[in-house]
């Protein structure tokens, strides 16, 4: 049986009419396991999850290409067949940088990705004060990538994602989807919908075009479920914070506790194994065993008397 990679499998979910694509946000290797082994079948690396875990830093254009695809190769490859939706941002320059980026991602693995509007020195999307590129030059980014794409003969995705709302209004907001989706871009974006009513007129106003949700909680945008968006007729919805919202506020309410206590004070059932476990230790322990090599003989359980 051979292994449909995941830019086909989201091809083939956004050609079928029933197809809806749910992709938590994942930022480092042990968010991505987490989801999948939680069963999601698509996943979405956030650019702002990454700025915070690979830089320690705020979502306002500090990645470059090299971290964003470093990121998102390693991502991509825990689960091949499953689709990974990255972040590209601005696309890092002009059209040839945009094309690079396209490539690179292609290359790693990556099965979609979204291309705004912003300024190079960008923002979250949900702060306020964004800049925007001229009309023109996003229909450049855009059509820079799907020329990349089709070089390639990739079934990569190309979001077009805009973020005039904020700034410019629904009109513009639409005229530049429109502009972009008429350069080839296979999926929408409308950056801060900020009402239900909204949501609906953009699928309406674009239909068939493919359109993705962001549902960022406590943003610009009303809280919409999976269920409601499929609904409203999106055909992707993703959540850039579904696991880095969690970890930070385990982590502080762990780090707490160990101030207060001089221990973690860890669950029972977390033994190292039970993190390795999460993380493909017994896979790893059988491909040894099934070439021959003899370093786990004994397991790696300890021994309890
Ligand atoms: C989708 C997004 O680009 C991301 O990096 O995950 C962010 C999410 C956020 O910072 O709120 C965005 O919407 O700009």
């Amino acid at each position: 049986m051979s292994l449909i990679f995941g830019a086909t499998n989201l091809r083939r979910r956004l050609e079928d009419p029933e197809g809806f694509v749910i992709a938590p946000g994942v930022y480092d290797g042990l968010s991505a396991r987490l989801a999948l082994a939680a069963g999601f079948d698509a996943l979405y690396m956030t650019g702002a999850g990454t700025a915070a875990s690979v830089h320690g830093q705020a979502d306002l254009g500090i990645c470059t290409l090299n971290d964003m695809r470093a990121n998102a190769e390693m991502l991509a490859n825990l689960s091949p067949s499953t689709p990974l939706l990255a972040d590209a941002d601005t696309g890092y320059g002009g059209p040839i940088m945009v094309a690079r980026t396209t490539e690179q991602y292609a290359r790693s693995g990556v099965a979609g990705f979204h291309i705004e509007d912003q300024v190079q020195t960008k923002r979250c999307g949900h702060l306020s004060g964004k800049q925007l590129v001229d009309s023109q030059t996003y229909t450049t980014r855009i059509r820079a990538a799907v020329q990349a794409r089709q070089r390639m003969n990739s079934d990569i995705v190309v979001i077009a994602r805009t973020d005039a709302l904020q700034s410019l209004g629904y009109e513009e907001s639409l005229a530049r989807l429109r502009a972009a989706r008429d350069a080839g871009a296979d999926v929408g974006f409308l950056e801060g919908i900020s009402s239900r009513e909204q949501a609906r007129q953009a699928v309406q106003d674009l239909a068939p075009w493919p359109l993705l949700l962001n549902m960022v909680e406590h943003g610009s945008t009303p809280s919409i479920s999976a269920a409601e968006a499929r609904e409203l007729g999106f055909r992707i919805i993703i959540y850039p914070f579904a696991t880095i919202g969690p970890a930070l506020r385990a982590i502080q309410e762990g780090l707490a506790t160990l101030k207060r206590d001089g221990l973690p004070g860890l669950d029972p059932a977390l033994t190292p194994q039970a993190l390795f476990r999460v993380c493909g230790l017994d896979e790893s322990v059988q491909l040894d065993t099934e070439a021959g090599g003899g370093a786990f003989e004994g397991g790696v359980d300890l021994r309890t008397t």
